[in-house]
């Protein structure tokens, strides 16, 4: 497959590269092959042989290719109250909400119809890859894996754990740390052979919960399974002040160094939230090569903080985006990128838990569209070790196809497109989704 058009790609956090009509070649095993400016010798020459070969796929006038999105925090199960409940507190609808809810993928004919309708979905929206927490339970999570492999989302997904009795109830809890520990390897298993088995992207993800609902027993029996098999690690570290003080009051440390001392901070952890995280914490995080999973829409009901981008950047610390679902209301990471701008915002003008007795803001807060842009795409690449989330030779060709629906009213330079793009997209604008160069949704009723 060969496209031809406009493109917006992420160069670093804080510049995007615009091309107005490259050749975009795409090889058989899904990778982009080159790259070929108008200006290349051979541009006219790989266009004519894409046209005559029926490969080549122009894209129409105001549209642009983008790469696909990276949602690095998804709780699959929680779909179905996407946007409900949300004034409640964390624990309250925790407990109230969400573990009833969770309980219910017992039934693994519920998870299936979940499932199959949360993945088009997310694709619609241009997620092209997403790290999920699952429930508890092996059969539903293997219909999360198997919804992937049948709509080609590559997916990253985890059998939650959550053993602790004192935190979790009866009836949604893990039995033991012996089960957690074997009930995750045997899921480790069962997704390695789907992958095997339907070629599909599909990962498995060891998956505490978070500090309060597991026992010690589970969390350093997990940090020695991510260790055995060399696996992804995702959890929830420092989202709200209840969360720090269960860390100290238990542990006597904060939750950041419950985590590392149980060996869950790797290279291949992605901690989401993150809203409460000291510059200790932070160089931590930096040093053990550690991942935050940005999830500004949900950060503004639960977290009630605004995590620090720009200084974790700074830190050299990975960052990406999530949504959160259901802790963030939408399924959108545009939705998520326009709130991590607005967030940021409202840290530099003093709102911040920290500043209020002062009321000072923290300067250098403020992050742009292009940031924001680079947490969706290459920062959360980054964060899974992925060659994605940019349009460049021997990356894996995970694309969206975008609509920018003001062209004919508004500035026409890159600048204003680009950031245009980034406010105004909603899954009516995204004409296509690819994965590995390959079609996974299109826009029903385009003809483009
Ligand atoms: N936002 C959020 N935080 C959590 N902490 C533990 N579980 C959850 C969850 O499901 N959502």
């Amino acid at each position: 497959m060969v496209f031809q058009g406009a493109s917006f790609s992420p160069q670093d956090a804080y510049h995007v590269h615009f091309e107005s009509n490259a050749l975009l070649t795409v090889d058989h095993t899904g990778l982009i092959d080159r790259l070929i400016r108008p200006s290349d010798a051979d541009y006219t020459s790989v266009r004519q042989a894409a046209q005559a070969a029926d490969i080549l796929q122009i894209l129409p006038a105001h549209t642009y290719l983008l790469p696909g999105f990276i949602d690095l925090h998804v709780h699959a199960p929680q779909w179905p109250q996407a946007g409900l409940a949300l004034d409640r507190p964390l624990n309250d609808w925790l407990n109230t909400h969400t573990f009833p809810l969770e309980a219910r993928y017992a039934d693994s004919q519920f998870a299936h119809r979940v499932y199959q309708h949360l993945i088009p979905e997310l694709l619609a929206n241009g997620t092209t890859t997403a790290l999920y927490f699952g429930t508890i339970h092996h059969d539903a999570n293997l219909e999360l894996a198997r919804a992937c492999a049948d709509y080609g989302q590559r997916g990253y997904i985890g059998q939650v754990v959550m053993d602790n009795p004192d935190q979790t109830p009866a009836t949604y809890r893990t039995p033991s740390a012996t089960d957690a520990i074997n009930g995750t390897e045997k899921f480790v298993m069962a997704v390695q052979a789907l992958a095997k088995q339907r070629h599909a992207a599909v990962t498995p993800v060891i998956t505490p919960r978070f500090v309060p609902s597991c026992t010690p027993a589970a969390l350093a029996g997990l940090g020695q399974l991510a260790q055995r098999y060399d696996l992804p690690i995702q959890s929830h570290c420092s989202e709200s002040t209840w969360e720090d003080q269960y860390a100290q009051e238990h542990f006597h440390r904060r939750d950041a160094e419950v985590l590392d001392h149980f060996g869950l901070l790797t290279s291949r952890s992605v901690m989401a939230h993150g809203t409460q995280l000291s510059t200790s914490d932070l160089d931590l995080f930096h040093q053990r090569q550690t991942a935050v999973a940005h999830c500004p829409i949900s950060n503004a009901y639960f977290g009630n903080a605004v995590f620090p981008v720009n200084q974790a950047l700074h830190r050299d610390v990975k960052v990406g985006l999530g949504s959160d679902l259901s802790g963030g209301f939408t399924p959108s990471l545009y939705r998520n990128l326009q709130q991590a701008v607005m967030a940021s915002q409202m840290r530099q003008d003093g709102v911040d838990a920290a500043q209020v007795a002062d009321k000072r803001g923290v300067k250098d807060s403020r992050i742009s569209a292009t940031t924001a842009f680079y947490l969706a795409t290459k920062g959360g690449a980054t964060s899974l070790h992925l060659q994605a989330g940019q349009l460049i030779p021997s990356y894996t060709a995970d694309f969206q196809i975008v609509h920018d629906r003001y062209a004919t009213l508004m500035p026409n330079d890159a600048g204003s497109i680009f950031e245009r793009l980034m406010y105004h997209t909603t899954p009516a604008d995204i004409k296509a989704v690819y994965v590995r160069g390959q079609r996974v949704h299109h826009l029903k009723g385009d003809h483009n």
